[in-house]
């Protein structure tokens, strides 16, 4: 079994600040680099959009998260220049609307309020390189969600816990806002921001089986 004292041998480069997407790989055995891009995510969009008046949501976080890969990956030098890097980003697809995170409690209250017993659909997109070949893959994967129908003082209360603000949606399924989502049909972690069996797939399109980034001897808690 290639895992019984195998040790890891293909290093990860997590770029991403988030710390939920750390946490997912961390339980699942993976330690990576984490090295965050500073991509003006905006612009990315802004660029897209132009090339691709009709870009889908998948189409947006799939261009989101490969310049975010893209630019931790030119930035990699030494040993980390051989490395597999992975980025991701999420979008909420709610009504005609794709938002990302709210950045403020007035946004993130219109959006509960907007949104509050209706649906939506979240996009995690994926970009894997493997740094030692050139080689890069992406996915998008989606999962659609049910909110509950909270009332203003629950949405007030929620909001000014400060969480909803910074993540893609303005809600959580496994922190604050839990309470408020009544269903997820899909993967979960597609909504939290990583889809590891997403993860699984693209390693294998670049033949690196996923014991050789995870150590399951080691889990961190996280
Ligand atoms: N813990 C948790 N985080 C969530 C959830 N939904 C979205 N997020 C976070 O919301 C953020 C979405 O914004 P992104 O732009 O994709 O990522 P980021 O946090 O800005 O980090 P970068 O990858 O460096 O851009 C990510 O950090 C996600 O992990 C959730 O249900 N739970």
């Amino acid at each position: 079994m290639p895992w019984l004292g195998g040790a890891v041998t293909r290093p990860l480069v997590l770029a991403s600040a988030s710390p939920a997407r750390l946490q997912l790989l961390r339980r699942s055995g993976v330690e990576p680099v984490v090295r965050p891009s500073s991509v003006d995510e905006r612009q990315v969009e802004r660029r897209a959009r132009e090339t691709d008046p009709d870009l889908t949501p998948e189409a947006l976080v799939g261009a989101l998260a490969r310049a975010k890969g893209e630019a931790v990956a030119s930035s990699l030098d030494g040993r980390e220049a051989a490395d597999l890097v992975l980025a991701c980003d999420s979008v909420l697809e709610v009504g005609a609307e794709v938002v990302g995170k709210p950045g403020s409690a007035d946004l993130a209250t219109t959006r509960w309020q907007s949104m509050r017993g209706g649906s939506g659909v979240l996009h995690t997109g994926h970009w894997l390189l493997d740094a030692e070949t050139g080689r890069s893959v992406s996915e998008a994967t989606s999962s659609r969600l049910r909110f509950a129908d909270v009332s203003d003082d629950e949405i007030d209360a929620y909001v000014a816990t400060g969480e909803p603000l910074h993540v893609a949606g303005g809600f959580t399924i496994d922190g604050f806002g839990a309470p408020f989502v009544e269903v997820v049909e899909g993967d979960p972690g597609t909504v939290i921001g990583l889809c590891l069996p997403a993860l699984r797939r693209l390693l294998l399109a670049l033949d690196v089986p996923w014991w050789s980034v995870a150590d399951p001897s080691s889990p961190t808690p996280g």
